[in-house]
């Protein structure tokens, strides 16, 4: 039966407004997402499949390393030039100090590959604006410290030859640079400004040109009103990056969009190439939210010292057994873990922190195929011994263990039609664990009797199962 044209033309317009009011929602967006979804190029898997980084954090801050004028500062040592109140002109000083005797950049670079990391990022310039590259746009920089060398290339060269890619932390914000400003209130003001934007504009051009195997930017320093009202800097920032080197990987940290909305433009789309919110905290391990997309927790030891604080017991430091733990449930919920590191002002590693690695590194040697590669296991969910990840490429599944129930018995709730044929140990596929299918979608692990002092991983083998195999209960 044919609709006389009139209906026809009034279907059309009822249609056509509904569209319209449902764009009027949406905002039409110069500076905001570029893309939705995850990266799929080869350069963001590699991302993706490292899982486990490194975070260094080094400047003139370590040289105080949190103290001023014989008095302990409590809060983050890299901001003692604030948390103290020195003047510019004293703090910047500093660089007629640095002078790290005892850096040796493949020593870092070897106990980060015992480690276990795949990726290490390092301030390049931190928000005291020193940098420890000799770049061309400002003194305040290495090439002007007693030690005169370039440490960006050195650690570039030495992580790269440990097959450890890096990546480039870069703080907008700039307390030493004079056009900083933290808004912008005068046409001075955003005269001055737009000569800082150029200049950090530059300065990044310069690391990616000179440092052309970096494989990432990691954005700090953009919450201030300054940043928010150039969205559009942030967004050319980031086409310049990957123009200069394609491929590289950008978090959501430098971005702003038209009005002002960071990390998610103003249509909840994500801006950059992976989340980068979860600072010292991670999603709670059922937030399956966040797997669907890229998103990376940074971490430090202490509750809150990036930078080399001489206190190691001002605050609570987290064990080995306590990082592992939030290494898998990143992992287990799609994210990458970036653990960070502060050395000393004579370029050492701090003897806790090597401790910290070599536990850590001891279990990744024997546990590591439950992390690179892996990512959350869709429909698997988190359990109360542990967590699931799933290797991206084989589908393989893992369970990894850190609270073993006084049964013994590991219970595991199974997708539906699926069961749970065969459980071994990674590190002794030897050893039996007894499996039972005890009802519908449960399946018991019997563990061995034997005590375990570290966290471990059961590879699980699953199948189909015959779905009438058990009479759903008539309730
Ligand atoms: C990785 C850390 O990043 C920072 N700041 O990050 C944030 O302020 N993050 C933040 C702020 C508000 C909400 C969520 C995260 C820096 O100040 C700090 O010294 C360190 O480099």
């Amino acid at each position: 039966m044919q609709l006389p044209k009139q209906y026809l033309l009034i279907f059309f317009l009822i249609g056509s407004l509904s569209l319209i009011g449902q764009n009027h929602e949406k905002k039409l967006l110069k500076y905001g997402a570029q893309y939705e979804g995850k990266r799929t190029d080869a350069a963001m898997q590699k991302w993706r499949s490292n899982r486990f980084g490194q975070f260094i954090h080094w400047g003139l801050y370590a040289i105080p390393g949190g103290e001023w004028k014989g008095k302990t500062y409590t809060y983050a040592a890299e901001f003692l030039k604030s948390s103290a109140h020195i003047p510019n002109s004293t703090w910047d000083s500093l660089q007629y100090q640095f002078n790290p005797v005892k850096f040796d950049p493949k020593t870092w670079a070897k106990m980060a590959k015992k480690m276990g990391v795949k990726y290490m990022t390092i301030t390049t310039k931190h928000h005291e604006g020193f940098c420890l590259w000799p770049t061309q746009y400002t003194k305040f920089n290495i090439g002007n410290t007693p030690y005169k060398k370039d440490i960006i290339k050195a650690l570039v060269d030495a992580y790269n030859s440990e097959g450890i890619d890096v990546n480039f932390y870069y703080s907008v914000l700039d307390w030493h640079h004079p056009d900083w400003r933290y808004d912008i209130k005068t046409k001075e003001d955003s005269i001055a400004f737009s000569r800082y934007l150029t200049f950090a504009q530059n300065q990044l051009k310069e690391l990616a040109e000179n440092y052309p195997s970096v494989k990432g930017f990691w954005f700090d320093g953009t919450w201030d009103q300054s940043i928010k009202k150039n969205g559009w800097w942030t967004l050319q920032v980031e086409q310049m990056l990957k123009s200069i080197r394609p491929g590289v990987v950008v978090n959501s940290r430098l971005r702003a969009d038209d009005y002002g909305a960071r990390h998610f433009d103003s249509n909840g789309k994500m801006m950059g190439d992976y989340e980068s919110g979860y600072e010292r905290r991670l999603p709670s391990p059922t937030d399956t939210q966040v797997i669907h997309r890229d998103w990376e927790a940074c971490m430090t030891i202490p509750e809150n010292q990036w930078g080399y604080h001489k206190k190691w017991d001002i605050s609570y430091t987290k064990t080995p057994l306590e990082l592992i733990e939030m290494l898998v449930q990143t992992t287990s919920l799609g994210g990458n873990f970036l653990l960070n590191f502060g050395p000393k002002p004579d370029g050492t590693i701090r003897i806790e922190e090597q401790q910290i690695a070599e536990h850590i590194g001891n279990w990744m040697k024997i546990n590591s195929a439950a992390i690179y590669n892996a990512g959350h296991a869709k429909g698997w969910p988190r359990q109360d011994w542990g967590y699931f990840t799933q290797n991206e490429t084989t589908g393989k599944l893992y369970a990894v263990v850190f609270n073993i129930p006084i049964s013994g018995i590991l219970k595991i709730q199974t997708l539906e039609g699926i069961t749970i044929s065969k459980a071994s140990f990674l590190e002794k596929p030897d050893v039996p664990i007894t499996v039972k299918e005890i009802a519908k979608k449960q399946v018991n692990l019997y563990l061995p009797q034997q005590s375990f002092s570290e966290p471990f991983v059961i590879i699980l083998d699953t199948i189909n199962e015959n779905k009438n195999k058990y009479i759903d209960a008539k309730t």
